[in-house]
């Protein structure tokens, strides 16, 4: 199978486990050979870069995971949308008196795509593109727009993040029929173990796995990324 060019990090929520298992996704590719580009182009939540709270940031995280060190110049490119309130993007936005236009968002992914050769045409000069998402799915990224726009807007495959706390089963098969209604193609979900949860998440894993077509697989607290997945990758 040729090697995905580009696969955008969904969540079925917020602080889910999008940063860890896109990390750990870029940490696994790396080791295999592959080049990766790790990208969260809008981000709230994230203190200054001279802040040492900066370096658990998701564009931190991220640029780790390639390799890459944090300089204003590597954190530009990773996350140019970046808002200090730990809230949804377009309130985030308001609180520093600035607004975010989803145009604007695709155009910067699209262009940092399109300076991508897709692994299967290149070789070893391509490069995946993995973009995190903000939130969850639908989470409010402008005073308009959902991520599940800005997603339909990039026409990328996505991998689906979610946890295994209680609730965690529905929230992922709500994403999941949500991508179905808008045709986004599902890669697989990540079942990303929650700190506190009533039960194995392989509990969690088969039981939406019993309900949808597309591979299901589980993380571990602490382990890397699935094998059952990176083949698919
Ligand atoms: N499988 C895991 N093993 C260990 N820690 C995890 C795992 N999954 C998530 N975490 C931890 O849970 C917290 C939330 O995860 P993470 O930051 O990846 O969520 P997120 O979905 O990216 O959140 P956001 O919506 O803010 O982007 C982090 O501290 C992360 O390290
Ligand atoms: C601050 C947090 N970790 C994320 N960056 C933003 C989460 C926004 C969620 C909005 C919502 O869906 O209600
Ligand atoms: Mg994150």
């Amino acid at each position: 199978m040729a090697a995905l060019r580009a696969l955008f990090i969904a969540g079925a929520g917020t602080e889910i486990g999008k940063t860890y298992v896109t990390a750990a996704l870029t940490r696994r590719l790396r080791d295999q050979g592959r080049a990766v580009t790790a990208l969260k182009p809008l981000a709230s939540g994230v203190p200054a870069i001279d802040d040492p709270a900066f370096a658990d940031s998701d564009t931190a995280i991220l640029l780790a995971a390639q390799g890459l060190p944090v300089t204003a110049e590597t954190v530009e490119a990773c996350s140019p949308w970046r808002f200090s309130a730990p809230l949804a993007p377009d309130q985030a936005a308001a609180r520093e008196g600035r607004a975010l236009s989803l145009d604007a968002l695709v155009a910067w992914c699209a262009a940092r795509l399109a300076s991508h050769p897709a692994p299967e045409d290149e070789g070893a000069d391509g490069k995946t593109v993995l973009v995190e998402g903000v939130g969850g799915l639908m989470s409010p990224i402008t005073a308009d727009a959902t991520g599940l726009d800005w997603l339909d807007r990039l026409g990328l495959p996505a991998l689906l993040v979610t946890g295994s706390y209680l609730g965690a089963i529905s929230h992922a098969l709500t994403a999941i029929e949500t991508l179905r209604a808008h045709g986004v193609p599902l890669v697989g979900v990540v079942v990303s173990e929650s700190a506190s949860a009533p039960t194995p998440p392989e509990t969690v894993a088969d039981a939406i796995a019993r309900r949808i077509a597309a591979p299901v697989a589980v993380l571990h607290r602490g382990a890397g990324f699935p094998d059952a997945l990176a083949g698919l990758i």
